[in-house]
């Protein structure tokens, strides 16, 4: 089957650049991204591509290239089903707050509301594409209302989880590790996997297309997530041993990680891992497991978890600690608000953690992060219900200039890995702040030395 167009439901993180991408490495399909969210296509669609609502190194030029051409966003949902021959879905799956499963298994509302609707509009066969990252056995369910529509429509679902992380999404699109697509070993799920097969081949070698069935394609997106996430607890718990103990969990790191068993990515000891996915994949891994009533392999993935809020509560512990046991009307700076850096991404972050803790303890935070509005920041601390907005908006300052964030700080909090952070004059700063001036780097990034030569008090994480 030769494909033509293609439509994505789901203009977010994983939607917008994935087809971004496509529509760049394919200009002979029309690709096709509808979102409910008027304001998010609009951005989408705005005529300057640096005020497209995500931020990703490089994704302005690709929208720029495509956008017009063979690349579309629209509101009109049903219009896009029904002309598409492949419709990915990449809605959001966060975790319930509600109900069964609450704070732990995925919310599939949304999925569902696609399936029901793309079986409402199609008049022609399709191939569904899981995009989104779903509990594995998910496609029986879409499977399901696909074909109780009864109207002769066929359909094929295949599982073809994304695996970008954000800050590097473009770069990670382009030249993927791999790209898995689970299907069906019927003719018509072997058809449908290789009209897929054909619209990767484009830019991705074979070698790197991966082809199993639909449930392990689902499920080994829960577990990279799980394994990528359980390295950085690990690192992390090692952190705190490495702090008793005068080992440098660097030096720890790198030691361990030439070995190429294990291998040096994700070794990077930090204030706890955030974003959308890491935390909500594996309470989602150990909610399944629960669920089968495999109560072992459910502790062991939680424990992940665990050790990353106890890692975040660590740090706000020591910089109330370590300020002499009061925070209280002190100016403590952020240095940086979003999950990681190169992304204007805040979910999960463990910023927000930190300040709610320190907002407890009536510290006044200063943020400055070059790509999180202040309407961000308080909508991501009003979601934790700990206090009013009204409150929240009292207690956190934010500037434009990072400069101006530090002056008269009792306290400077490293939270994401940001470059420039690296490169700001350090004596300006320390001019300008109160004395002792503590700094605490919770990502490893900043030179210590040079940092306690000027005259700082510099604590980093695992040494
Ligand atoms: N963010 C990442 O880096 C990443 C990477 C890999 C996989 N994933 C997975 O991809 C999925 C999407 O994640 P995201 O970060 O892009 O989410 P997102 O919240 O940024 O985007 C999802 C979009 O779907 C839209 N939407 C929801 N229901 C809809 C409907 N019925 N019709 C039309 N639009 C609808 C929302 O308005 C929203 O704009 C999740 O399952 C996530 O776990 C995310
Ligand atoms: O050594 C490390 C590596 C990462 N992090 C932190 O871990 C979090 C997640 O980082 P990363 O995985 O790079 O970004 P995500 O965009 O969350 O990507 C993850 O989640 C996506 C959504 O499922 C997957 O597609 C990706 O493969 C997976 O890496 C961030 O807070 C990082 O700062 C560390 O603390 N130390």
């Amino acid at each position: 089957m030769e494909i033509t167009k293609i439509c994505c439901i789901g203009a977010g993180y994983v939607g917008g650049p994935t087809m971004a991408v496509i529509a760049q490495k394919c200009p002979h399909i029309q690709v096709t991204v509808v979102d409910l969210n008027e304001e998010r296509i609009l951005a989408w669609n705005d005529k300057n591509t640096n005020n497209i609502p995500i931020y990703e190194p490089g994704l302005d030029t690709i929208v720029a290239e495509a956008r017009g051409r063979n690349l579309f966003f629209s509101t009109e949902v049903d219009k896009a089903i029904d002309e598409a021959q492949i419709i990915f879905i990449s809605v959001n799956t966060p975790t319930k707050t509600y109900g069964k499963g609450k704070g732990m298994a995925a919310d599939l509302k949304y999925i569902e509301l696609c399936a029901r609707q793309i079986a409402r509009v199609a008049k022609s066969d399709k191939i569904v594409v899981e995009k989104s990252t779903l509990p594995v056995r998910t496609a029986e369910a879409i499977k399901s209302i696909l074909d109780s529509t009864g109207n002769g429509v066929q359909f094929q679902i295949l599982s073809n989880p994304e695996f970008l992380a954000e800050g590097t999404a473009v770069q990670d699109l382009l030249n993927p590790d791999r790209i898995l697509i689970g299907g069906d070993t019927t003719e018509e799920g072997q058809k449908a996997i290789q009209a897929l097969v054909d619209v990767y081949s484009n830019w991705v070698s074979s070698e790197k297309i991966l082809m199993t069935n639909v449930w392990s394609s689902e499920l080994s997106k829960l577990t990279a997530n799980a394994f990528l996430a359980q390295r950085i607890s690990s690192i992390n718990a090692m952190s705190e041993l490495c702090e008793k103990t005068g080992a440098d969990v660097n030096e720890v790191a790198k030691a361990i990680g030439m070995d190429s068993r294990i291998g040096a990515k994700f070794l990077k000891a930090s204030v706890g891992f955030g974003g959308s996915c890491f935390q909500k994949d594996i309470l989602n891994l150990v909610y399944i497991a629960k669920s089968y009533g495999l109560n072992e392999v459910a502790d062991y993935w939680e424990q992940v978890i665990i050790m990353n809020d106890h890692q975040k509560r660590r740090f706000s512990n020591n910089i109330v600690q370590t300020l002499y046991n009061t925070v209280a009307d002190k100016k403590i700076t952020f240095l940086g608000w979003a999950f990681k850096k190169d992304t204007n991404d805040t979910r999960e972050s463990a910023a927000i953690y930190v300040a709610n803790d320190l907002i407890n303890e009536h510290a006044n935070i200063a943020v400055y992060d070059p790509k999180v509005s202040r309407k961000k920041i308080l909508s991501d601390l009003d979601y934790l219900e700990t206090r009013t907005s009204e409150e929240n908006g009292k207690s956190i300052f934010t500037f434009g200039d990072p400069y101006l964030s530090c002056e008269k700080a009792h306290a400077i909090a490293v939270l994401t890995e940001w470059d420039e952070f690296v490169h700001y004059d350090w004596q300006k700063i320390y001019d300008g702040m109160q004395k002792p001036a503590f700094v605490f780097d919770g990502r490893n990034i900043l030179n210590k030395t040079e940092l306690e030569d000027i005259g700082f008090v510099y604590q980093a994480i695992g040494s």
